[in-house]
């Protein structure tokens, strides 16, 4: 069986390594610089960085030489999240020389837009299904957006290649990640998954590795780190099949 990828979460607001409560602005705590925090954990053994433009996703501004900056200092593969919605952030996003880019917003508005990048992008494009309940949420999680499961049946019928799901209720607060959703988003697609939200423990990550023959593909992880619930090294242990 596969192991679970793991992607530690470094999430930029004005320029600082920040965690957010349920992704709302304002809830920030501030960890620094995100060049140093992305440094440390792939020297940890990281071989993915979830990397994410806060700024970009809420619409107050954009980090963009700054992620540009700590993409391009990664050895490993990196996942951009956060305010890709048209072409030209699309390919500052690419431009960085990132693994794959996270689309979020723009698959709940412009549906047409994001299935012409599928086509043309195949799985460097991810879609992000960042939901309170079953019902999506875009804009920096700050506007409903439709359906999860309607939005899926889409999706996959455009070829999205890969889908990052969020329970926003999670998200930051280091009570568990939704197991449920995470099963029934797999029961919904033959598509590869990443769970992000709420990861506070390593037995939440071996429960999570549990779902791998389901589909889930690998997990974010944020709070739970920056907190020193666990270490990058003791998560990469506890998943290693
Ligand atoms: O990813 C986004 O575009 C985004 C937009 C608005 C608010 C938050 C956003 N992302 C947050 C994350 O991806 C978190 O880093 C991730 O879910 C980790 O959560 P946790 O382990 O609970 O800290």
């Amino acid at each position: 069986m596969s192991t679970l990828e793991l992607l530690p979460a470094v999430d930029v607001r004005d320029g600082q390594a920040v965690r957010l409560v349920h992704g709302e602005s304002g809830s920030e705590t501030s960890y620094g610089s995100p060049l140093e925090a992305a440094l440390a954990w792939q020297r940890s053994g990281a071989e993915w960085l979830h990397l994410v433009d806060l700024d970009a996703a809420f619409g107050t501004g954009d980090n963009r030489e700054l992620i540009a900056e700590v993409a391009g200092a990664m050895d490993i593969k990196v996942e951009l999240s956060g305010g890709i919605r048209d072409d030209a952030s699309l390919a500052a996003a690419l431009a960085t020389g990132c693994t794959r880019v996270n689309l979020g917003t723009a698959a709940l508005e412009t549906p047409e837009w994001v299935a012409k990048v599928i086509a043309e992008h195949g799985d460097k494009i991810a879609v992000g299904l960042d939901v309170r309940g079953t019902t999506l949420r875009g804009r920096g999680w700050t506007r409903d957006g439709g359906d999860l499961y309607e939005t899926l049946e889409r999706l996959n019928s455009e070829g999205c290649a890969r889908y990052v799901v969020t329970d926003i209720a999670k998200d930051g607060t280091l009570q568990g990640p939704n197991l449920e959703l995470l099963r029934n988003v797999c029961a919904a697609t033959d598509r590869p998954v990443v769970a992000s939200g709420g990861v506070s423990s390593l037995d939440d990550l071996r429960a999570i590795s549990e779902l791998v023959p389901l589909g889930v593909e690998g997990a974010i992880v944020g709070k739970a780190l920056y907190a020193k619930a666990f270490t990058l090294e003791e998560a990469l242990e506890a998943v290693a099949r």
